[in-house]
């Protein structure tokens, strides 16, 4: 099978695998979100259940209320018929009585008794003194059992059903009433529930047996009521949810993984060419030319390296240089490194002992003999004296600074120079000057970027620069790409060395002599006519 087939096969197979996962996730989230609204929708149900327990206590205490005092004599005729009017009017209500000596002497439903009834077995008393008769057979009602309530003088057969048009389908209620000083607990109306008198007592919320049960308690009077919902939802409920989530899960796994899967293959992809590039020799080298202030003349040049993949795109060094560390071949790269741009420019080296060349070289470089042995081979051998290479390390290496400082020393000893690169990104720019007697620091683009600007970070370079000529360490400037970026740095009048696309782009390493020669002779054309200035001014 040809290798991009097997990648194509790889990304949709991943892709496939994604999108299993993308279904089981949202049918899981579904789940999960269903769950969710089902609880609110009973904790809401259980708020509105009190709100009703709110106006049930209202209505118990304005019948109280109508018969204390009663408009009418005890039992008489127009108080009998008061009576029935009100039960009759009310939906929480059956009937209302009169109580006298601990008897029912008339109600609005059972008229004036000739022999006045005893009240039943007492069940609770709360605190403000209402008497709770619970599971009593009511007369009016062919003796079903019902619950009274008895205060002041005043009882009241409570309606069974008072709380039964705010059933709800797949939930069930219960009312009870509370003494909160005894924590006794009697059921009103609706469902009975064998509950803990704590859940409802602390207005809880539990899961018990595949149910939820939500208990809230009324700030008026002495009713709690609790909702009880499912815990179970059932996936027939909302099949077309389900399937929505199930298709968007799975729809989101496939592309997420497509993208990963591309992402990662093409990685692998790029990691596999790049590796045959740099054995076949197949990257190439550009120069950037570094310029020193205030004389304008070149000092060097920084090897930068390029490669495009096996489709001709051009591929950015930093990205494939990641590559190459990761998968652990850069050590591959900078041998290439130091062994081409030694026969790109040994020769100008020679020729020119003032100039350096600087090579970019990874934290994993560091590790170990071979970047010795290497550098040893090619600039010795070349006959370029040690002093004119000077190695730029970056601020990610300061993973394992003591490892880093004996590197750094042995390169020094081996008479190389070595530059800290984009000085400033890092965590510990100034670890690194303290414990690392580094020659040169090459302050990153990004404050450069500021120079002319309000930037809140303008005012670091200036700062950069007076750390740096404090600690005696030299400064490479990168990034300058505009006349006032150059006339900034110039006007400070400190020497130092700058490099960026305001001085020169990279070039191929032949371009380079004719380039130091062109900066020679505009450092001369302006040295003379400042000259002449002078000298007419004189
Ligand atoms: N916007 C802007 N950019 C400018 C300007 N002047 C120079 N540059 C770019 O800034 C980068 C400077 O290199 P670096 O900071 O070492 O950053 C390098 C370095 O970290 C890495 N790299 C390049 N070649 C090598 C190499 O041979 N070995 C290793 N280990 N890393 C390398 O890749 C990074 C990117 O390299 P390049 O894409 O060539 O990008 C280069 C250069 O082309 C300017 O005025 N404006």
């Amino acid at each position: 099978m040809s290798l991009g087939k097997y990648r194509r096969l790889s990304i949709i197979g991943l892709a496939l695998f994604g999108a299993a996962l993308g279904a089981v996730g949202g049918y899981w989230l579904c789940h999960v979100s269903r769950l969710r609204a089902a609880n609110v929708a009973l904790s809401t149900y259980a708020s509105e259940l009190v709100d009703h327990a709110n106006e049930y206590g209202a209505e118990l205490r304005a019948i109280k209320l109508a018969f204390n005092p009663s408009a009418f004599p005890f039992c008489s005729t127009e108080e009998i018929s008061k009576l029935r009017e009100l039960a009759f009017h009310s939906l929480q209500v059956k009937d209302i009585g009169r109580l006298q000596n601990g008897k029912l002497v008339c109600s609005g439903w059972l008229g004036k008794l000739a022999d006045p009834w005893s009240m039943p077995q007492l069940t609770m008393t709360l605190p403000g003194g209402t008497q709770i008769y619970a599971d009593i057979p009511l007369a009016i009602a062919g003796h079903q059992r019902g619950v009274v309530l008895a205060q002041q003088g005043v009882d009241v057969v409570l309606s069974p059903n008072a709380f039964e048009r705010w059933d709800r389908p797949g939930m069930r209620n219960m009312v009870v009433m509370v003494n909160f000083t005894t924590r006794q607990i009697v059921r009103i109306t609706g469902d009975a529930m064998e509950l803990d008198p704590a859940l409802i007592l602390s207005e809880g919320h539990a899961e018990i047996g595949g149910k939820t049960y939500y208990a809230r308690c009324s700030r008026q009077s002495a009713l709690c009521v609790v909702a009880e919902g499912s815990t179970q939802i059932a996936a027939s409920d909302t099949p077309w949810l389900q399937f929505e989530y199930i298709v968007m899960g799975a729809l989101a796994g496939f592309g997420l993984s497509l993208a990963a899967a591309q992402f990662y293959l093409q990685r692998i992809g790029l990691a596999r060419q790049l590796r045959r590039a740099v054995r076949h020799g197949r990257l190439s080298l550009v120069y950037q030319p570094i310029i020193e202030l205030p004389s304008g003349s070149c000092a060097g040049a920084e090897a930068l390296l390029r490669w495009s993949d096996d489709d001709g795109n051009a591929i950015a060094p930093d990205f494939f240089i990641r590559i190459a560390e990761d998968r652990g071949f850069i050590g591959e790269i900078t041998e290439f490194l130091v062994r081409r741009s030694i026969q790109d420019v040994g020769d100008i080296l020679r020729n020119h002992p003032e100039l350096t060349l600087s090579l970019n070289i990874a934290p994993a470089d560091l590790q170990g003999e071979a970047l010795f042995q290497l550098l040893d081979l090619h600039v010795r051998q070349a006959g370029i004296h040690p002093r004119q290479v000077a190695l730029e390390i970056t601020e990610r290496s300061t993973a394992d600074i003591i490892q880093l400082r004996e590197a750094v020393l042995r390169l020094h000893m081996d008479g190389y120079q070595v530059h800290i690169d984009d000085f400033g990104t890092g965590y510990s720019s100034l670890a690194y000057l303290h414990e690392l007697a580094v020659d040169v620091i090459k302050i990153d683009r990004a404050f450069t970027r500021t120079i002319g600007t309000d930037a809140v970070t303008a005012s670091i370079l200036p700062q950069i620069l007076a750390l740096a000529t404090s600690l005696h360490v030299e400064v490479i400037v990168e990034g300058v790409e505009t006349e006032e970026q150059a006339s900034y740095l110039t006007a400070t009048g400190s020497v130092m060395q700058v490099q960026g696309w305001y001085y020169g782009k990279p070039v191929q390493a032949a371009d380079l002599p004719k380039y130091k020669e062109d900066m020679a002779h505009a450092a001369e054309v302006s040295l003379s006519s400042l000259n002449d200035h002078g000298s007419r001014k004189a």
